[in-house]
């Protein structure tokens, strides 16, 4: 029996600290919950309905409607309207796609009078994930759905979804997400990389596996409370990205940026290419966030893990 649902439901972006693409090949990533998200509000309705911003293109349109069109349908299409407030850049490397599946998928499970529990709304958001992606690894949803710093691994040789470990910070883990170059999509990204992996498979599966480890090492570093040591992890996979062609001029300037402004560590943060998202590790980050948006950069801070202050 359908009840009413609520006004409103969340989805949280992320942010990858380590791993992102090795993720796609069944190697571990370091991923932590944004208090940044997309927020959906819902109202009783005659039928099971998303309304969309005229600001969206077609295509848009078309793709974002089809995955929640297909996630309705597993949840016997209650009769909600929902609609979207997003709080993140879309496209930018902060699981945008993944945070609205979320905020879809509680929305959806609660006016079906089921309870959104992390893992059905991570399962019900998978669906929607894969409409925008194709072949995502599942981190971006699993983090949003759990909002905890997760190791995340992929389900080895299955399309289903990975497991993610939670991994507890006993020191505030910090950053600064930053804003540069245009970004394209996702898709696009991840697909140029499967080519060049499938061309040259040697070469390319040696550095995946050497980001897993950095991801893996980075965890032990952060259960260690050693937050130099995930600094210094996530410069090396920096490094690696460039190394696989995921980076670019206006992604290294903001790199080389937030460690002049005192990071820890900095690298760009999700499928990256021409531009997008990059991330800095911080122990205080405001300093750096004043300075930046100063210079006209769009940027904020978040907290991913570990004690908060009261
Ligand atoms: N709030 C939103 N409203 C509409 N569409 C959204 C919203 N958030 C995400 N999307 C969809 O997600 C896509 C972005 O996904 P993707 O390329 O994976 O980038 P990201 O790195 O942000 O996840 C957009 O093209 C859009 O279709
Ligand atoms: C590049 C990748 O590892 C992360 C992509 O993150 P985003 O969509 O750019 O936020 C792809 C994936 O994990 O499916």
């Amino acid at each position: 029996m359908a009840t009413s649902p609520p006004l409103s439901t969340f989805g949280a972006g992320k942010v990858i600290l380590l791993g992102e693409h090795s993720v796609v090949y069944g190697h571990p990533a370091l991923a932590g919950p944004l208090s940044q998200g997309v927020k959906a509000r819902g109202v009783p309705a005659r039928k099971c309905q998303l309304t969309l911003p005229a600001t969206m293109s077609r295509a848009q349109r078309a793709q974002l409607t089809g995955a929640f069109l297909r996630a309705a349908r597993l949840v016997g299409e209650p009769p909600v309207k929902v609609s979207l407030d997003p709080e993140l850049p879309l496209s930018a490397g902060l699981g945008s796609s993944a945070a609205v599946s979320v905020a879809c998928a509680r929305m959806l499970l609660c006016a079906a009078g089921r309870e959104p529990t992390p893992k059905e709304a991570g399962r019900l958001a998978w669906e929607m994930e894969q409409e925008f992606h194709g072949t995502p690894s599942g981190v971006d949803h699993t983090t949003s759905a759990h909002e905890q710093l997760l190791l995340y691994r992929r389900a080895p040789g299955s399309s289903d979804v990975g497991r993610g470990k939670v991994v507890d910070s006993p020191r505030p883990l910090r950053v600064v997400v930053a804003l540069a170059g245009e970004r394209s999509p996702t898709k696009k990204t991840v697909g140029a990389l499967r080519e060049r992996q499938a061309r040259w498979p040697e070469r390319y599966q040696r550095l995946f596996a050497q980001m897993g480890k950095l991801a893996s090492e980075g965890a032990r570093a952060v259960e260690a409370g050693d937050l130099e040591g995930l600094g210094d992890a996530m410069n090396v996979n920096q490094g690696l990205l460039a190394a696989l062609g995921l980076s670019s001029p206006a992604l290294e300037e903001m790199v080389y940026r937030l460690r002049g402004l005192g990071a820890l560590g900095a690298k760009l943060t999700g499928a990256g290419g021409d531009g997008g998202a990059v991330v800095g590790l911080f122990l205080e980050p405001e300093p750096a966030v004043d300075q930046l948006t100063r210079l006209g950069v769009r940027c904020f801070s978040s907290q991913l893990a570990g004690p908060r202050a009261t």
